[in-house]
């Protein structure tokens, strides 16, 4: 019987061409997560037109340090778009505002983060997996910027490669293809709304 899981596909045919995308990876299970960015990187670059140009790809050391490295580099892209950004934001150091940026200094129209946790024998991937959830959503409400969680929270190795499409079952699914999708659309729907459309 076919499953009645899986998101349904886009409304609409988004044009990536403009958008800036920020992906920020973990290293921890590389080889799963190489492939996880590989389809997030093929999906936005040929069905959106996304300019490899415009992907930054910055890592981290693992998964836990995926939200303070996103938050940062989202900071410092906009000190780079707009010379006098630390002005504008006067009182608070860049980084520690919150909300939408005044004027003009978004380089970035959405991040990914990516990473795989695999359940050892302890508690410290359920303590990483809440962590680094709740750090990833934090940093999309404050900074105004999308963020995507690519993140894949397994309880072995083959639930890590099946979700990456380098399972052996005729299930696999590479789930970076869905991010991919999901950044393009959630990138131009932001643009829109910053503008006050609806
Ligand atoms: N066990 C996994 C980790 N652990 C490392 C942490 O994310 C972190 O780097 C460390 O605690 C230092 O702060 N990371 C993953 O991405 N995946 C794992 O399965
Ligand atoms: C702190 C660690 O990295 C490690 O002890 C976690 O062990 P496990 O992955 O078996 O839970």
């Amino acid at each position: 019987m076919s499953t009645v899981k899986g998101v349904a596909p886009p409304i609409e045919k988004y044009d990536g061409s403009s958008l800036r995308v920020l992906i920020v990876h973990a290293r921890w299970n590389i080889t799963v997560v190489d492939a996880l960015i590989k389809g997030a990187i093929d999906t936005m670059t040929n069905e959106y037109s996304v300019k490899s140009e415009n992907i930054t790809i910055q890592s981290v050391s693992g998964s836990y340090e995926l939200p303070f490295a996103t938050q940062r580099l989202i900071a410092a892209s906009r000190l780079q778009a707009t010379p006098n950004a630390a002005e504008l934001f006067s009182s608070t150091p860049a980084g520690e505002q919150t909300g939408p940026p005044p004027v003009n200094t978004q380089t970035f129209d959405v991040a990914i983060c990516i990473g795989v946790l695999i359940k050892g024998s302890t508690m410290h991937f359920e303590y990483i997996a809440d962590a680094v959830s709740n750090g990833i959503m934090r940093v999309g409400l404050d900074s105004g910027i999308p963020c995507v969680f690519g993140i894949l929270t397994c309880l072995n190795d083959d639930q890590a490669l099946e979700r990456a499409g380098l399972g052996s079952s005729d299930k696999k699914h590479n789930h970076g293809i869905d991010w991919g999708h999901c950044a393009v659309e959630l990138a131009v729907k932001n643009r829109g709304w910053m503008a006050g459309k609806i």
